[in-house]
């Protein structure tokens, strides 16, 4: 079993854990990867870094055997691995994704018992006991514990990779002398105490003797956790350097091909005009009592730590759950309770967090997703015209700058960072009165994120209320004008001007009353 036989960095020897050179992928005749060389050495945290599109999951999936390659080579341990990748787990390679692949329903045991060792074994029955000492030891080797027998709905999210990257432990060969671990964002969209839980982790395994992929848009997390970095730019690497050697400057002018001195826009600097939302004693599914009000012109950040009810406000404000008790008013109105479609006629528009199950039809077009809220008035002589279809997706497309531009192409065939743009793309062209931005940048570059946020910002400047529900607390502190700290459901705070600060906002979602106003008197300093 690999636990036992897994050597520690010094002795696993001088060989990079990975080695890939020369790797080139064409998907038709669009050229994805181009001489990508990447070496991670073992023992590392390694960021693999670049603008939305420029190739890192199609580089994670030749590595992982989804595709292969149509040239190039790739070494694991000093082991040639012939392309394309079989069984990436007998090579070493695990892939944690940020969805992660678990059954909620299932406990954790049964979760792993799925995977049980392949082979012979696969026709015996599970020695449940044996499988027991077997995972707590993994436990014990990566330093966290859960509970075996707790359902796998009951977990938070860093204890929901802990348990996939022990499954992959558990898979991997008896002789491996290390492992490779491919982290896929797996922090995007978590509180920064969960985030933290899950860079621990990253470390841990990597100083265990195996080496780490760390793929993420967050770069304040790169820079806190990972020893080198890959950056990427149109499939190929265009920087490799130690972090102590760099900054996030040069990693974004690497990623971009230029330079960007803010990572986020202001938010505008307009007076409040009216209360466009009002919202009193609102109460549904974890929201409690929500009780405040957004002005014309107004930023307003929720947030709180993982589960605490600022996505679930999101959704009740957006018809997408029931509303129990409590009023919403927007613009004077009375929505409580109402379906989504009246809400969106009402003018307030949900750009909905998780884009794969809220935001997207991943068979359809990009042209057939980021046109569906309009397509019944894109009529000529009374049906439905494919010609100002394919015009107004293309307006949408580029105005978000979706790439590549190609309207047919099935929306499961773009990155992630730009399926998250026709997501945004789709609801922004309603002009809403009141937007409702659940987590807006996830999974989306920084010189993508800055456009898509100055777009929030260009609507608020104009009159609408924006909401933006998010666990990026440094996103939040940069753009909005005030935000409000959720915990269990209530708003428990409200931070504004020198006192909203990425640190503050930590404070008050942890509750640490003490160190919200020690961050607040440094701001005001
Ligand atoms: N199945 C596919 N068919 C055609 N083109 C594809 C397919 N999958 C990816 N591509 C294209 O290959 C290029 C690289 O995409 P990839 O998903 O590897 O980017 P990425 O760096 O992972 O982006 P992100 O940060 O947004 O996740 C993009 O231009 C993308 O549109």
């Amino acid at each position: 079993m690999s636990t036992a036989t897994r050597l520690p960095v010094e002795q696993a020897g001088p060989a990079p854990a990975l080695k890939v050179r020369s790797l080139r992928k064409t998907y038709g005749g669009a050229v994805a990867l181009e001489h990508l060389d990447l070496t991670v050495r073992v023992g590392e945290v390694h960021a693999l870094l670049g603008q939305n599109g420029c190739g890192k999951s199609t580089l994670v999936k030749s590595l992982t055997g989804v595709i292969g390659p149509d040239s190039g080579t790739v070494e694991v341990y000093d082991r040639q691995v012939h392309l394309p990748v079989e069984a990436a787990h007998e090579h070493g390679i695990a892939v944690i994704h940020q969805d992660i692949g678990l059954v909620d329903e299932m406990t954790v045991l049964e979760n792993l018992g799925a995977n049980a060792r392949y082979g012979t074994r696969l026709l015996l029955p599970v020695n449940t006991r044996r499988e027991r000492r077997i995972y707590t030891e993994l436990m014990d080797r990566v330093g966290f514990h859960f509970d075996l027998d707790a359902k796998v709905s009951t977990l938070s999210p860093s204890e929901r990779a802990l348990v996939a990257v022990v499954r992959a432990m558990r898979l991997m060969p008896d002789d491996a002398a290390g492992q490779l671990f491919i982290l896929d964002e797996p922090t995007a969209a978590l509180p920064k105490p969960e985030a933290d839980r899950l860079l621990t982790l990253m470390r841990t395994v990597a100083d265990l003797g195996s080496a780490v992929i760390f793929i993420s848009h967050r770069l304040a997390e790169v820079m806190e956790v990972c020893d080198r970095a890959t950056v990427m730019r149109a499939g190929r690497d265009v920087l490799e350097t130690r972090i102590e050697d760099t900054d996030r400057a040069e990693i974004v002018a690497a990623m971009l091909g230029r330079r960007m001195d803010e990572f986020y826009p202001d938010p505008p600097n307009v007076t409040p005009g009216e209360v466009r939302v009002a919202v009193d004693a609102l109460t549904g599914p974890v929201v409690r009592d929500a009780t405040f009000h957004v002005a014309a012109g107004e930023v307003v950040g929720f947030t709180g730590l993982a589960g605490m009810g600022q996505e679930e406000l999101a959704n009740l404000l957006g018809g997408a759950t029931e509303t129990v008790s409590g009023t919403v008013l927007v613009d004077g109105a009375d929505l409580t309770g109402a379906t989504p479609s009246r809400i969106i006629d009402a003018g307030m528009v949900l750009v909905p967090g998780n884009r794969l199950r809220d935001g997207i039809w991943v068979a359809g077009s990009a042209e057939e997703n980021i046109t569906l809220p309009v397509v019944p008035q894109l009529r000529k002589r009374g049906s439905v015209s494919n010609s100002l279809i394919r015009a107004k997706a293309e307006e949408l497309m580029a105005g978000v700058g979706v790439h590549p531009h190609d309207p047919e192409r099935p929306l499961g065939g773009f990155s992630g960072g730009n399926q998250q743009k026709i997501v945004f793309g789709k609801w922004m062209q309603l002009d809403p009165q009141v937007l409702l931005l659940d987590e807006p940048t996830q999974g989306v570059d920084p010189g993508a994120a800055k456009d898509l946020l100055g777009r929030a910002m260009d609507a608020a400047s104009s009159g609408s209320a924006v909401l933006v529900f998010s666990g990026e607390h440094e996103m939040l502190a940069a753009i909005c004008h005030r935000v409000l700290v959720l915990h269990e459901g209530r708003i428990v705070a409200e931070l504004s001007g020198a006192d909203l600060t990425e640190e503050s906002l930590l404070a008050a979602s942890e509750l640490d009353h003490a160190a919200v106003t020690a961050s607040a008197t440094e701001g005001a300093a």
